[in-house]
């Protein structure tokens, strides 16, 4: 199918259990999914690594305790493949999408950012989803800090830490288009999505 180029492009990012996936799933079920469509660029990379490494593809994509098991090496695994190619989940994760509004669940890294706003400049727009971490606390997080995983050599030293990491931390200090805070005391989700809602609507096909 060939590439179609998309008119708006929402880059959601938040951390674990502020409510990126309820958030997106939202703005899909408001736009249509002739309209829109959700990205996720950890799709791409659960994949690759469970090929690579024997595991069950299936299994890392539901929320269980699977996922959790190999999420520190999950990440380590993804940031030495960004490093050779900083693109490689992106382009993976957008191939073949044909709606016109892209919405990226699971941007993590400056490099997922950096990626969309060259390819896509006029396009992309940033939104950071937040809650308190007494809600996502709530909602089944817990803190998990780093654990140093020793190799042979001291160049090789993973520091596979997960919520103070840079899987978790890599976009604290960045700019976002809009703020979304996803708690039960903040506004209706509906109302605070009201201008991106809009701004996607123009951009229908
Ligand atoms: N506004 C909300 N109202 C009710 N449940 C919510 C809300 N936001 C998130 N949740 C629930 O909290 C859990 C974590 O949300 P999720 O979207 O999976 O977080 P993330 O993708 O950021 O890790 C899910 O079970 C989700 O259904
Ligand atoms: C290795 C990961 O891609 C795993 C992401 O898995 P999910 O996208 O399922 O994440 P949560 O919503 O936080 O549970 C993280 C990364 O640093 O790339």
């Amino acid at each position: 199918m060939a590439p179609v180029e998309p008119k708006l492009i929402l880059l959601f990012s938040g951390k674990r259990k502020s409510g990126k996936d309820y958030v997106t799933d939202l703005i899909l079920k408001r736009l249509g999914s002739e309209n829109c469509c959700i990205l996720r660029l950890s799709g791409p990379l659960k994949q690759q690594y469970a090929q690579e490494h024997g595991l069950d593809y299936s299994e890392l994509l539901a929320a269980s305790g699977y996922k959790e098991t190999h999420r520190a090496a999950m990440i380590a695994w993804g940031e030495q493949r960004r490093r050779q190619d900083p693109g490689f989940f992106c382009r993976f994760a957008t191939r073949g999408a044909q709606q016109p509004v892209w919405i990226v669940s699971d941007a993590r890294r400056c490099s997922d950012l950096l990626w969309f706003q060259t390819e896509y400049p006029s396009q992309t727009r940033c939104v950071r989803v937040q809650a308190s971490e007494e809600t996502r606390g709530d909602r089944g997080w817990r803190f998990t800090a780093a654990l140093k995983t020793y190799a042979p050599s001291p160049k090789q030293h993973l520091s596979a830490g997960i919520d103070d990491a840079e899987s978790e931390c890599g976009l604290d200090g960045e700019e976002f288009d809009w703020i979304i805070t996803n708690e039960a005391d903040a506004p209706a989700l509906d109302k605070q999505l009201e201008n991106i809602l809009l701004l996607a609507s123009h951009h229908n096909s």
